[in-house]
Order: C-alpha cells, then structure tokens, then sequence
C-alpha cells in the first residue's frame, strides 16, 4: 500500500481513520444527503497512476451533492475507487476495524464559496468526498460499462472518453444512514479540506469486477516493468481527538 510521509507535519485531521461505531455520536441535525448527478456532465476515465478517475465537467452546478453535514452546495469533479490485491482487504476506512475489498470516493469541492477545484482543495471547508464499501457479491449492473472501458487505460496517463454514466448508481439504496467526520485528502497533497461521508451501507459486485480494476498498472507503457494497480490504498490515521458523527442510532 502507500506508505508516505507517516504524518503530514502539523496533521491532526489526516484520513483515513478506523471509524469505532460505538464511538460514534448521533446527530439528529444531520439531514439526508441530496444528490443531483447529470450523466452528461461525464467526461473522461484515466488512469492516473493511483488509481482511475471517472472525471465529471464541474465548470457549473450540473453534478451537485447538498444536504447531509453540509452547509454549502458542492459540484461533483471526479470519483475513483481504492482495492486491494485480495478480496480480504483494500478499502481505506475501516468500520471497527473491519476490512472491505474496495472503497469509491465522490469527490465535490464547495461552489458556494470558491470557483475552481484547485481553490477549494486548500481550503477547510473545501471538499466533500463521499465514501461507499465494495463488498464481493452479485454482479453490479451500472459498473459494468466503467469495468468494460478498463482495458483501454491499462497504463498510467492513459485516458479514453467517458460519457453518459451517472455515478448515483453508484450508490446504496440507503444514503440517509452515514457517518460524517473532518478529515484529508488520502494520497497527495493530503490537504486537510474534507468533510468526509461514509456510507453504512456498502454496494456489491462481483469477484470478476474486482479482478478486472486489479488488471490496471500503475506503470505507463514505456516502463520496463509493469506493476499491477492493486492495494493503492493509505495507511489508517490517528483519530487526534475528532469526533465520528453518525446520521442514525
Ligand atoms: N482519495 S481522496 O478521495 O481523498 C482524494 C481525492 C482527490 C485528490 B486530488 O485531486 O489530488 C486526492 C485524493
Ligand atoms: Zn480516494
């Protein structure tokens, strides 16, 4: 997995982070999520070297997430997914210590208050990443045509069109029920801008899904050796005193 600078210098709200459910405090002024997802708005796939990121045109409110912990309403710029190499591990939080195969993050940025990404990814009210659980189970319908594009971005800095996906299928059938804490981006710069959402429900797909994310590289084309893209997941942080909000008893 990627190892990193341990802390960032001065990091007291670095993720991901083990979220102890007992631990947890309801707040009963959490409010639904309300996503407004235009598949139009879909862009491209690329592999990035990290993982892939399905990339959304956030140059207006087109894709937006309000509601929840939120206070502002925020534009929907690109979502990517985390795994392992075996169905055992691979997510980047964990729910009292439980391990998942696979976790994908919807990243927003706060269109209130800022007008570019690269603003609001500085700022502590910045983001707004929404977390889901993969678990290994039936075959998900709505993935399948993101697993289909796969292939065509095996290697880092490739990158194919991608139109025409709503990434809400994406999503639990339950989105009232998620647990909400101040955190950080987890791979570079780390910036401590996010508030981040966690699904309690997880979504499933199937072994042969998963098997296909784990074809990636993490290598471009010209490198001698090919590194398959697996376990591109951070190292858990401390919790440094915050507290995990849950939006159900
Ligand atoms: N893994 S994450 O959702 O925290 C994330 C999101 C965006 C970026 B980034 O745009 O650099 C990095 C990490
Ligand atoms: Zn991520």
């Amino acid at each position: 997995m990627w190892q990193g600078p341990l802390a960032v210098p001065g990091g007291d709200r670095q993720s991901p982070i083990d979220i102890v459910v007992r631990k947890s405090v309801f707040d009963s002024k959490l409010k639904p999520l309300e996503t407004e997802y235009d598949p139009q708005t879909c862009q491209q796939i690329w592999n990035n070297g990290y993982s892939f990121l399905v990339e959304y045109d956030d140059t207006t409110d087109k894709s937006t997430l309000k509601g929840g912990p939120l206070q502002d309403k925020f534009r929907l710029c690109q979502f990517h997914f985390h795994w392992g190499e075996s169905n055992a591990w691979g997510s980047e939080h964990t729910v009292d210590r439980r391990l998942f195969p696979a976790e994908l993050h919807l990243v927003h940025w706060n269109s209130d208050k800022y007008s570019l990404f690269e603003e609001a990814v500085m700022e502590d009210n910045g983001l707004a990443v929404i977390g889901v659980f993969l678990k290994v189970g039936k075959r998900h319908e709505g993935l399948q045509k993101l697993v289909d594009a796969l292939p065509a971005i095996r290697h880092k800095d490739s990158i194919v069109e991608f139109t025409r996906f709503d990434p809400g299928c994406l999503l639990p059938a339950n989105t009232d029920d998620y647990w909400t804490y101040h955190g950080s981006l987890t791979t570079p710069p780390l910036t401590e801008s996010v508030t981040w959402i966690v699904m309690k429900q997880h979504i499933e797909v199937s072994h042969d899904q998963l098997a296909v994310f784990r074809s990636l590289l993490f290598t471009s084309a010209e490198e001698e050796v090919q590194k398959s893209m697996v376990n591109n997941f951070r190292v858990q942080q401390p919790l440094r005193g915050r507290t995990v909000r849950s939006s159900f008893t």
